[in-house]
């Protein structure tokens, strides 16, 4: 059963349709990031499964059951849901360990069970020793844990997180981001994860839905959609993307001016079709020799990889390579053997068809 199915729903503010006709599965302890620009429409989402927002067609279903059914209409506390947003949200007056308990306390009477389960939540956390802090005494990191603490109290099967890692400072959040995701799957909660940068949700998340003005333009795994995007918008949303002009030679042949270049699996599409052939600055690899059909043009050195610009028979490429070259290189520019991502300039939108 999945834990979370959406089915065709429509969501409007004041009559004018944000989401419609959306479609989203999620199953059984899956971490699904909701990416996109923003006003794309990922908070309303998010707002719809957790009940603060009405949804006027379609159905959502949580762990089977329905929650807007005609006649139905679960309120937000009573769907099992636990909820993460950008700011945190913690009451300044209360220190850390009554944050946590807040949600519990109306389900719990028994303070010695509350006491318990507070220290269990911040133990998970990582926060056992800072329960009597006050939240101005905490980083943004440590605030962002008791968030989470807070909602783990209550045992939520599904956990909607909300840009939780934006006021986040760059050093952390990939820590952080680590340290999360291993607790949602120790803990066999499912989760949804809106952000707009996909740093985040290539680290954070099993599978992406990458949005585009209140629809999904594609969803699967952060690598799928990175190395096989249906559509240009896709391939450029997620990375950089070089495009060189191609011809299908046959199923498995592209020819471009670099040459013939063969793919590692089925292009489908018509010999003779004409199109772009995507390449990822990892895709492309030079070797330094005076005859090359490139020319390099710029190289930063940024630490971990040298981004270097390169003239190739016309065509402009960024390739990403580990030590920069020696300035003024001429260097042959070749293709890392791959399956082919090939756009075809006749359709529409300019789908994949590899
Ligand atoms: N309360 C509201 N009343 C009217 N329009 C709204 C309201 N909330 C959001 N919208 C509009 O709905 C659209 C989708 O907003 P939403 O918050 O879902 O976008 P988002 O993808 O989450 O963006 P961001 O990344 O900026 O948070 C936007 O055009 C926004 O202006």
């Amino acid at each position: 059963m999945a834990a979370l199915d959406v089915n065709g729903i429509r969501c409007s503010y004041n009559g004018k349709a944000i989401l419609d006709n959306l479609s989203l599965q999620v199953v059984e302890n899956e971490i699904m990031c909701l990416l996109g620009a923003s006003g794309c429409g990922k908070t309303t989402l998010l707002k719809a499964v957790a009940g603060l927002l009405p949804v006027s067609r379609g159905e959502i279903r949580i762990h089977g059951r329905p929650m807007n059914a005609p006649g139905v209409a679960v309120v937000p506390e009573e769907r099992n849901i636990g909820m993460i947003f950008q700011d945190y949200a913690l009451f300044p007056h209360m220190n850390v360990a009554q944050n946590v308990a807040f949600g519990l306390q109306s389900k719990e009477k028994n303070k010695a069970r509350v006491r318990a389960r507070v220290a269990e939540a911040l133990e998970l956390v990582n926060l056992a020793e800072l329960g009597d802090r006050y939240p101005h005494q905490l980083s943004g990191g440590q605030q962002q844990r008791v968030a989470i603490a807070r909602a783990l109290i209550c045992q939520p099967r599904l956990m909607l997180l909300d840009e939780p890692f934006s006021n986040i400072d760059t050093q952390v959040r990939m820590r952080l981001i680590g340290e999360i995701r291993s607790l949602l799957k120790g803990q066999g909660i499912s989760a949804i994860f809106v952000t707009h940068s996909k740093e985040e949700a290539f680290a954070f998340s099993d599978r992406l839905a990458l949005f585009r003005a209140g629809h999904i333009e594609q969803v699967g795994r952060p690598q799928t959609l990175y190395q096989h995007p249906e559509s240009r918008f896709v391939a450029d949303f997620l990375g950089l993307a070089n495009y060189v002009p191609a011809t299908v030679l046959d199923s498995r042949t592209l020819v471009t001016a670099m040459g013939t270049i063969g793919s590692q699996a089925c292009l489908n599409a018509e010999p003779g079709t004409h199109g772009q052939l995507l390449l990822r600055p990892r895709q492309i690899q030079l070797s330094l020799t005076e005859q090359g059909n490139g020319r390099v043009l710029e190289q930063q050195f940024l630490g971990s990889h040298t981004r270097c610009l390169v003239e190739c028979l016309g065509v402009t490429l960024e390739v990403s390579i580990n030590e920069p070259l020696p300035a003024v290189s001429q260097v042959n520019v070749g293709i890392v053997p791959h399956a082919l991502t090939f756009f075809p300039d006749t359709r529409q939108g300019q789908r994949a068809v590899a």
